[in-house]
């Protein structure tokens, strides 16, 4: 599945558990981003029962050309589904965190829950270790280990910031040295013909 839409979009990847969706649904909320979370397209298709008050299938306006940008999340957004996103980042915590993060979410306590929750994320990192890893050569990483998820959305939110001032510095001087280029043309121009023209 590869999304390929104009606008400014934004892929979050990372391993299970990390925060992907959480964080992402406050970041598009933040922008006014339409938030899609890929992982509930496979869960639906492998599984047909699992879809929470998030994101409704029939709410994603995956093909509608007016939307402003998406937001996407997933453990392959950044090389598979979304590779021209102009802003991808991939979140990364130490094993512990994520097994704390995904138990006090899922409310296990009991040893035999926590033991789950472990070897779940044990597998689900063995199977997606090789993707997040390529998908980190052509990210920006934010490590939220010892970050809550408003100081992650606030640093990719200012990291959205930056890469639209540089695109919007960038244009400015695109204009500018095309402006220096018409404008020495012009001129020499004018020195040419005042040179040869009145002969
Ligand atoms: N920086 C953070 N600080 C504290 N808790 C966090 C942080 N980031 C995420 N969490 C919590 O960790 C849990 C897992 O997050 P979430 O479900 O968003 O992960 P995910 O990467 O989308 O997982 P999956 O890929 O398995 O769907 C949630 O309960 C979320 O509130
Ligand atoms: N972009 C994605 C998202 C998800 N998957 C797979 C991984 C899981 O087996 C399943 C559910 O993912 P989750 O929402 O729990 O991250 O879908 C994938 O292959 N690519």
């Amino acid at each position: 599945m590869s999304i390929k839409k104009k606008g400014f979009n934004i892929a979050i990847d990372g391993l299970s558990g990390i925060g992907k969706s959480s964080i992402g649904c406050q970041v598009a909320k933040r922008l006014n981003f339409t938030f899609i979370d890929s992982g509930l397209f496979y869960r639906y298709i492998a599984d047909r029962f699992y879809l929470d008050d998030t994101i409704q299938l029939n709410e994603i306006h995956l093909f509608k050309n007016e939307m402003i940008g998406y937001v996407v999340v997933g453990y392959d957004t950044t090389t598979k589904i979304l590779p021209s996103a102009r802003v991808k980042l991939i979140l990364e915590a130490d094993f512990e965190t994520r097994v704390y993060r995904r138990a006090k979410q899922l409310n296990a306590k009991e040893f035999e829950a926590i033991r789950k929750v472990f070897s779940d994320l044990l597998k689900r990192d063995v199977d997606s270790f090789d993707l997040v890893l390529e998908a980190k050569k052509g990210a920006t990483i934010i490590n939220t280990s010892d970050l809550s998820i408003e100081q992650v959305v606030a640093r990719i939110l200012s990291r959205i910031l930056w890469v639209r001032f540089s695109d919007y510095n960038m244009l400015h001087f695109i204009i500018f040295i095309l402006f220096v280029f018409v404008y020495t043309l012009h001129t020499l121009f004018q020195n040419l013909t005042s040179i040869f023209g009145t002969g």
